[in-house]
């Protein structure tokens, strides 16, 4: 699958309208069956295809696969201003969180992207880090008292931490408690948009099915509870460091306008929904390669155990957890959770000499990227050293980019590897998380790619 010469900076002037390569006919009557494995599928076109490859749906519907480190530069960073997230992505997902940072464009986007950025900021992020910490501790606590030598699920356990870690990061309130209709409501929100998101062909919302009906109920519950605690946080404002109160005071530069109450309501519901399946489905991931290489699990062991020796981490020691972070960023590259990043293009455009129409929708392949065989050795591998500064160095810059790149880049990334460096480091110096054999693990390419079927651990305290 060599790639010809390819130049990111060139604007073309006349396209050359050669399409790239791809399986003849309409896809339309596969979908569900490629939907069941969208994974495999799109693998499998990559295989048979190369990089670049074209998928026509119906007639006035055709997607495109791109699979290599020049197409990402060129769609998220030297040409981005070609493309942005389609309809289908900004639609479904805007059901849940309104109009916000995550699903506008344009002139919205980035004025909104200008007011949240700052409360993001390494130095007010370094508040956060001892909300991280006694929220995986409580956890710890749990495990101790109901849950040692049990086999459990990781996966929703680290949806449940990450999602208390969210809302108290945020607005200073646990929502993962079962008894939190705040949390619930968030959970069948979310499922639903994962639903839409995932189907290309959904009932509309207005027809009254339970699903829809269980979605209203669910948009309602969020949207009261998130306004009550904007508005009780307007009257009291309070002496805390959380995201919210930084969010409530933010003013444009030049404009010197904040945000109104229904944007701050659609930022907030933003951040709890991109901000916890993700950094969960990442570290779920990262206890089952653990599991799978007691080696590296012990090299991890003895860093812990020079730099912390026992004690919790602090802001201070986390910059010394070089393998640890070496670790999650290996399992970002193998499962990474936003797997493919949706885009369409605004105008014709062209890449590689290939044509591509106006309107085209591509997905950027970021879990075929991360395991290209012709930037990473042995790609299926497990092996956190590739992330040594030197190897790093080594590779063309958009090879690795589980957080997007350009100017959408993902604004909770020092806070995700913040929260993940905390957590790994917190469960692994008190706990064993021993992986249950013989157990089916599959990823599942939904919202996040999550494990299929959970991941069955025996959690065991670890004797001092
Ligand atoms: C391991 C954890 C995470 C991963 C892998 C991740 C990944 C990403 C990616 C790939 C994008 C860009 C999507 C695109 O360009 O289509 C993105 C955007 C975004 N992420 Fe994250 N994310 C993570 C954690 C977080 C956290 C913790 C927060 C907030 C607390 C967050 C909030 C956002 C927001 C608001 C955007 C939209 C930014 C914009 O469009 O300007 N993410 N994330």
């Amino acid at each position: 699958m060599s790639q010809t010469q390819f130049s990111s900076t060139q604007t073309p002037t006349k396209f050359s309208h050669q399409l790239p390569p791809g399986p003849r006919g309409y896809l339309l009557l596969s979908l569900p069956k490629i939907q069941q494995d969208s994974l495999g599928y799109l693998s499998q076109m990559w295989q048979e295809y190369g990089n670049l490859v074209r998928l026509p749906v119906v007639p006035s519907y055709t997607f495109y696969l791109a699979a290599h480190p020049n197409y990402v530069e060129h769609m998220l960073s030297t040409h981005q201003e070609r493309y942005s997230k389609p309809d289908l992505f900004n639609k479904s997902m805007s059901l849940m969180v309104g109009q916000s940072i995550l699903t506008s464009e344009g002139d919205f986007w980035l004025k909104h992207r200008r007011l949240m950025q700052p409360a993001f900021h390494q130095k007010y992020l370094e508040n956060l880090s001892s909300v991280m910490v006694s929220c995986t501790e409580s956890l710890l606590e749990e495990w101790q008292q109901k849950l040692d030598n049990e086999v459990i699920d990781i996966v929703p356990e680290m949806m449940r931490l990450t999602l208390k870690i969210v809302g108290l990061a945020l607005f200073n309130k646990d929502i993962s408690v079962e008894s939190s209709t705040l949390g619930q409501a968030f959970r069948e929100a979310f499922n639903y948009v994962s639903y839409k998101i995932n189907n290309v062909w959904t009932e509309p919302l207005w027809i009254p099915t339970s699903r829809n009906l269980r979605f209203r109920q669910a948009k309602q519950i969020l949207d009261r509870a998130v306004l009550d605690i904007i508005n009780s946080r307007r009257q009291n404002p309070l002496e805390t460091h959380d995201l919210l109160s930084m969010l409530l005071t933010a003013q444009d530069e030049v404009t010197k306008e904040g945000m109104t109450d229904k944007q701050l309501q659609d930022e907030v519901i933003t951040l709890v929904a991109a901000g916890h399946e993700t950094v969960a489905s990442a570290l779920s991931w990262t206890w089952y390669l653990l599991g799978k290489h007691p080696d590296v699990a012990a090299n991890m062991q003895d860093e812990l155990q020079t730099i912390l020796n026992g004690s919790s981490p602090t802001i201070e020691k986390l910059p010394q957890l070089a393998y640890t972070r070496r670790i999650f960023d290996e399992s970002m590259r193998l499962y990474p959770p936003s797997w493919g990043l949706p885009r369409v293009a605004l105008e014709d455009d062209e890449i590689q000499g290939y044509f591509i129409p106006k309107g085209t929708i591509i997905n950027i392949a970021q879990f075929i990227i991360h395991r290209h065989p012709e930037f990473w050795e042995n790609p299926d591998q497990f092996d956190p050293d590739r992330f040594l500064p030197e190897k790093v160095n080594q590779r063309p810059k958009f090879t690795y980019f589980p957080f997007g790149a350009g100017q959408r880049i993902c604004i909770g990334k020092s806070f995700a590897l913040m929260e993940a460096t905390i957590i790994m480091a917190s469960i692994f110096q008190r706990f064993h998380i021993e992986l249950v054999s013989h157990q089916s693990i599959e990823p599942d390419a939904t919202f996040t790619l999550r494990p299929k079927y959970g991941i069955k651990v025996k959690v065991r305290k670890k004797v001092k």
